[in-house]
């Protein structure tokens, strides 16, 4: 069994990246964190605090910042801490300065516009001599960086190649579960962004918490049908990475895309939210992709559908609202 790596490098200075390099410092890891933006990798090698991005929170002087993603790649295992729509430009960074067999781990949630494509799926064309990983879950980044218990799934083609990776990251308030169902684990990230946006729509406009158990109900059924239609296993569809994940942000307006769902309940368009926020909100951007590759398997995703509507037509709220109550009566599942 291969090494528990002692440095990592962390591609992505956002809000996650962040929290993810401070849980590999805490577990004892130098930690090389390489961020787009030359203001963060300022503030963090001086500050020891992204105040860009994840404000108020100490950093750990083991985590060094740079501008330069060579340095990064120079690490034995690397997380891939990007937005998804920017992962293949990112990981295209990282081409021939890996050593083949080095563990990049994804941890973007989100499909690829344009081509439909899973994370895994990108990274495979870009950087062919990675050994691709996922961690997904449910995990605020500013929970796991304020250091509030947390766990998440960490899957690669082998629970054993995962689990020095797991071992490099694992503390004492972060727990990562090993899984091999590569594909399951990323379904869940990417097709809950879209959803959250939905039951934050149910709150926004006081739907009661009726209606949101309800959404976030048949957003499952949703879910795990078009997770099963891409292999997704029925474990990973109950566990952390998916039913766990679809929890955390169907529920709290921490998430960002759920509190976009509130704001459109509340009145306000999807351009007028996104252009007063510098974080992303994944949902926006994997809505289409998901409604359109659910259409193309025969997948019925009408709560999808609707948010895509919403966010794509300028759908009235009320009357999606309304068709999805009335739509006919059939059997859950
Ligand atoms: N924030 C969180 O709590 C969690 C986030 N994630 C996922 O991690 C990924 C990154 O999200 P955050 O770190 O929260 O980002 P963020 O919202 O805090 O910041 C945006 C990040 O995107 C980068 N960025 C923006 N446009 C870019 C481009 N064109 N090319 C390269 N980089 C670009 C910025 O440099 C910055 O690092 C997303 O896929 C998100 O869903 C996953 C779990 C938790
Ligand atoms: O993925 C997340 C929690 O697991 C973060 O959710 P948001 O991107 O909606 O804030």
């Amino acid at each position: 069994m291969a090494d528990r790596p002692g440095r990592i490098g962390v591609v992505g200075g956002g809000a996650w990246g962040t929290a993810l390099a401070t849980v590999a410092a805490r577990a004892g890891a130098q930690v090389t964190l390489w961020a787009r933006e030359p203001e963060v990798v300022d503030a963090v090698n001086r500050d020891h605090e992204n105040a860009m991005f994840l404000p108020g929170i100490a950093l750990d002087p083991a985590i060094s910042a740079t501008g330069d993603i060579a340095e990064a790649a120079s690490c034995p295992a690397i997380l891939l801490v990007s937005p998804a729509q920017a992962l293949r430009t990112v990981a295209a960074g990282l081409s021939g300065a890996l050593e083949p067999g080095t563990p990049v781990v994804i941890c973007a949630k989100g499909i690829e516009q344009g081509t439909s494509m899973l994370m895994s799926e990108v990274l495979a064309e870009v950087l062919p001599e990675a050994e691709p990983m996922v961690l997904s879950g449910p995990s605020f980044a500013d929970d796991v960086a304020r250091g509030l218990p947390t766990a998440v799934t960490l899957a690669a083609g082998s629970v054993e190649r995962a689990r020095p990776v797991a071992e490099a990251l694992a503390g004492q308030t972060f727990r990562p579960y090993l899984s091999d169902d590569l594909v399951g684990t990323q379904i869940g990230g990417a097709v809950k962004n879209v959803l959250a946006i939905a039951c934050g729509i149910v709150d926004g406009r006081r739907l009661g918490t009726s209606a949101r158990a309800a959404l976030t109900t048949r957003a499952f059924a949703e879910l795990s049908r078009f997770g099963r239609a891409l292999g997704a296993r029925t474990e990973t569809l109950t566990g952390l990475a998916v039913l766990g994940d679809l929890i955390l942000t169907c529920s709290s307006p921490q998430s960002r895309n759920m509190s976009l769902g509130m704001a459109l309940g509340e009145g306000r368009t999807a351009e007028e939210v996104l252009a007063g926020r510098r974080s992303v909100s994944e949902g926006v951007y994997t809505a289409a992709v998901v409604v359109e590759m659910a259409r193309e398997r025969g997948i019925e995703m009408p709560i999808a559908e609707a948010v895509h509507q919403i966010l794509s037509a300028n759908r009235d709220i009320g009357e999606a609202i309304e068709t999805l109550i009335q739509r006919p009566l059939r059997s859950e599942g």
